[in-house]
């Protein structure tokens, strides 16, 4: 599936799983029609990062769903999977491209802009902009925090990407995200630290939806 395509985007973080682990919440998302994970879990080990992500390849290449490693492209390579997403001091897309291939999925992050045409011009396959709302679940500085879907139709106007939102978004917020013209949202924790994962994602699904629609 193209990223314009993706309107649920898991991202992995065992740490605040509620004591379940990647693979159980990776499973569940898929039941509830995820279209894309990325293997993050920053926290871990590049060799426990290789085995989840060895699982994680099998479940989403059963299910037909996009699967991208965080920052890391010799273990998106490791494990087979779909391509990569960036940060702004991680590789260069144009390097990472040539080490994954033509056909690689690469992603990256922007907050303003300007990030966004630079990314756009280095021929990037998604943006993920945030973080849209306030969220705990990684530090932002103050300038690339909490700034709104205005930012975000900001960014989708400038650019002929499609744009991931990205950063406290919930079932709640999501369609907002959608009518600023973003083409999905990528989660953390409204689908990790969901009592059922796979309703999380089935709501979450709908709000996009909804907000796709207006
Ligand atoms: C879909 C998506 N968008 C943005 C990010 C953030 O990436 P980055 O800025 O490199 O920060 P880390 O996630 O690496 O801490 C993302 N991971 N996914
Ligand atoms: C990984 C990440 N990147 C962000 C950015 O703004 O680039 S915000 C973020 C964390 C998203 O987690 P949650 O859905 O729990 O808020
Ligand atoms: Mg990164």
């Amino acid at each position: 599936m193209a990223p314009q395509d993706w309107r649920t985007y898991l991202v992995t973080q065992e740490s605040l799983s509620a004591g379940r682990s990647t693979v159980d919440i990776a499973r569940a998302a898929i039941e509830g029609g995820v279209d894309a994970i990325q293997l993050r879990d920053k926290d871990q080990s590049a060799r426990r990062r290789y085995e989840t992500g060895q699982r994680l390849r099998e479940l989403t290449a059963e299910a037909g769903v996009d699967l991208l490693v965080n920052d890391r492209v010799d273990l998106a390579l490791a494990i087979g999977a779909d391509g990569v997403h960036l940060g702004q001091s991680d590789l260069p897309v144009p390097a990472a491209r040539e080490l994954l291939g033509e056909d690689a999925v690469i992603g990256k992050s922007a907050s303003f802009v300007e990030e966004a045409r630079q990314a756009e011009r280095e021929e990037a396959d998604y943006l993920g902009v945030g973080a849209v709302y306030g969220t705990s679940s990684k530090d932002v500085p103050d300038d690339e925090a909490d700034f709104g879907p205005e930012r975000v139709r900001n960014i989708v106007d400038a650019v002929g990407i499609p744009v991931v939102g990205i950063g406290g978004i919930t079932a709640s917020n999501a369609a907002g995200v959608a009518e600023a013209g973003a083409a999905g949202v990528a989660v953390i924790t409204e689908i990790t630290q969901a009592e059922d994962p796979a309703a999380a994602t089935r709501d979450l699904r709908e709000a996009v939806e909804r907000g796709r629609e207006e």
